[in-house]
């Protein structure tokens, strides 16, 4: 069985794949000092918890962090007894060209998602990831990555706002009932809310213009249906897309081989 791991810059997520679904999975905080031990107790004890039982054979790791490669690399050697696949080494392969700039090292976070979007939806496809950052993958009639845009994310707008400037709090994000703000709170809400959807709007037009088409848009990321709830956005939201991506990649890696 398959353990696919998608770590990013706030949060690192672990999923089980037995060919056919999803057993469990789990979330922990992206943090490069944990141990392999630490991340084989954690994984156990959950799976244990649950009533998993998975012979886990193999490994796919796709990380934004570099730094946390190491120790998920041993956890796999030491526990599970594999080589992992790593995204963005040169022996991973993927099934999806990629045409941008050379020399640039694209997240592959925004690969999987690539790979992920085209083998659900095909070709044409804005896929926009609400992570740490706000991201906009744009895939290319035959599934190719071919550039996008990076925006900060929503949760680390807020933050930004609270770290500098001393009057005001940290806010959760929420749909404010009016854009126009009475209290402290509510102003900061439809400022970041009305914001990111003016954001993605925008960048979505910009996108489509450029390319002279129509394209779908595509959200992942735990904030989308945020903002789909309001308004019309996007064509679909994925909640497990980078985790489906994953398991493409890891099978074409495997028939290839
Ligand atoms: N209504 C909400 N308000 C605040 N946070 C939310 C809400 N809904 C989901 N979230 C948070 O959004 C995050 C969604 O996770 P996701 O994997 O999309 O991105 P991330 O983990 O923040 O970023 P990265 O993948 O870059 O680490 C989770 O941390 C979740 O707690
Ligand atoms: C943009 C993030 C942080 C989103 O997770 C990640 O994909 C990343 O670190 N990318 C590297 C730069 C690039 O994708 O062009
Ligand atoms: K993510």
């Amino acid at each position: 069985m398959l353990l696919a791991i998608d770590c990013g810059n706030t949060n690192t997520v672990f999923s089980i794949w037995d060919g056919a679904r999803f057993l469990g999975t789990w979330r922990t905080s992206t943090e490069w000092q944990r141990t392999s031990d630490q991340y084989y107790v954690w994984l156990s004890t959950l799976m244990k918890f649950q009533g998993v039982e998975a012979d886990i054979t193999d490994v796919i790791i796709s990380s934004t962090v570099p730094r946390v490669v190491f120790n998920l690399r041993v956890l796999a050697d030491r526990y599970f007894d594999t080589r992992p696949i790593v995204v963005g080494k040169p022996d991973c392969l993927l099934p999806v060209d990629v045409r941008v700039d050379e020399g640039t090292a694209v997240g592959p976070d925004r690969l999987v998602n690539t790979v992920a979007g085209h083998d659900l939806y095909g070709g044409d496809l804005i896929i926009v990831d609400f992570g740490t950052a706000t991201t906009f993958d744009v895939v290319d009639t035959d599934g190719a990555y071919i550039g996008g845009v990076i925006a900060p994310g929503v949760n680390l707008s807020l933050e930004a706002l609270h770290n500098a400037a001393a009057a005001l709090p940290h806010v959760d994000i929420s749909k404010p009932q009016s854009v126009i703000g009475t209290n402290t709170v509510s102003c900061i809400q439809s400022g970041i809310f009305w914001g990111y959807v003016g954001l993605v709007r925008e960048i979505c037009a910009r996108i489509k213009a450029e390319r002279g088409r129509e394209m779908r848009v595509i959200a992942t990321g735990g904030l989308a249906p945020l903002f789909q709830q309001t308004v019309d956005l996007f064509d679909a939201y994925q909640d497990d897309l980078t985790m489906h991506g994953l398991t493409v990649i890891y099978n074409y890696n495997k028939d290839t081989a």
